[in-house]
């Protein structure tokens, strides 16, 4: 059996630098393949309730990392920063990546825009939210587009301009939530690779009701209260979509990232800790080791 190496960063310093909502310290990944040498840096999370200091990483010659937290793309990991972490993981996914654009999918405040934006600064990807590019085009609100013209009329300006953006490498784009229905924006999103950002409906109903349902036209026929509206809405969209989201190359849960992280709630996950998985995500998926089977592309 190989001896296990020491990772070339055991030196670094890790800052006490404020991180996360609550300032705790991040939590960083260190991934060892099966015969046990260090593979490479991988995954973080925001571990609650630990203060953030200063401290070196020296890994010793066996780790044991039986009581490691393990993030949904089966890395396990260490105390860490998060930022430095997601630099990390974009360079090492950025060569299989080979310009290929990313389109996240996934329900009305799943994240998409907040994680997209994340995803392409650490990537260095142009960031396009596709409902803005529609209203820039129309010159009007999405809202005031299905008021006037109707759902329909909406969703054609929005498979073309997945069409359009189909065509330019190096872009993350955040789809509109409803994207997914139409079997044509796959094969355009099919040009790049799709992540469907997975998220439990009482969190998605929460985060819209934080910011009220105003630029959601599709939940402005529920009743109740900003979370009660929500919640309806989107159970019942939900239900009809399912099956289309399923369609994506790759997906994150924040379910399972939660509990693989021990943590209580899907809150607690940090945007940036959601934009690591997602490489982590890719990367499987480029390896043809999530089950998903890849095609040949342009760029
Ligand atoms: N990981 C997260 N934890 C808590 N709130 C989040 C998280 N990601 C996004 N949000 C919040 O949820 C709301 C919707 O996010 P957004 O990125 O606009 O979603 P989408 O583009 O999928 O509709 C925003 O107010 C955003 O700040
Ligand atoms: O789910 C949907 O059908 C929609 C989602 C919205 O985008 P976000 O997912 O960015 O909120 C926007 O495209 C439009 O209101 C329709």
């Amino acid at each position: 059996m190989e001896a296990i190496t020491t990772p070339q960063f055991s030196a670094l310093t890790i800052g006490s630098k404020s991180i996360g909502r609550n300032e705790n310290i991040a939590m960083a990944a260190l991934n060892f393949n099966r015969r046990g040498r260090k593979h490479c840096v991988r995954t973080i999370a925001r571990k609650p309730n630990i203060q953030s200091r200063s401290f070196h990483l020296g890994l010793p010659h066996s780790c044991d990392h039986s009581q490691a937290p393990v993030l949904e793309s089966g890395d396990c990991y260490t105390s860490f920063d998060e930022d430095w972490l997601l630099k990390n993981k974009a360079q090492e996914v950025t060569s299989c990546l080979n310009g290929r654009s990313i389109f996240l999918v996934g329900m009305m405040g799943s994240g998409k825009t907040t994680v997209g934006r994340i995803l392409s600064e650490a990537l260095g990807y142009c960031f396009v939210d596709s409902d803005r590019y529609v209203e820039q085009a129309m010159g009007t609100s999405v809202t005031e587009i299905f008021e006037q013209r109707g759902e329909s009329f909406f969703r054609d300006h929005e498979s073309e301009a997945l069409q359009k953006l189909s065509f330019a490498p190096r872009k993350v784009v955040a789809t509109g939530g409803g994207a997914v229905v139409r079997p044509v924006n796959w094969k355009y999103m099919r040009q790049g690779i799709s992540v469907f950002l997975d998220v439990p409906l009482d969190a998605l109903a929460r985060r819209i009701a934080a910011v009220g349902t105003d630029s959601r036209p599709l939940l402005h026929f529920e009743s109740g209260d900003a979370y009660t509206k929500a919640f309806v809405g989107l159970f019942t969209l939900t239900k009809k979509r399912s099956e289309a989201y399923a369609n994506a190359d790759a997906t994150v849960s924040l379910l399972h990232l939660a509990t693989n992280l021990r943590l209580e709630d899907v809150f607690d996950i940090t945007p940036t800790v959601i934009a690591i998985e997602v490489l982590a995500q890719i990367e499987k998926f480029l390896r043809g080791n999530n089950g998903k089977s890849l095609r040949m592309y342009p760029y």
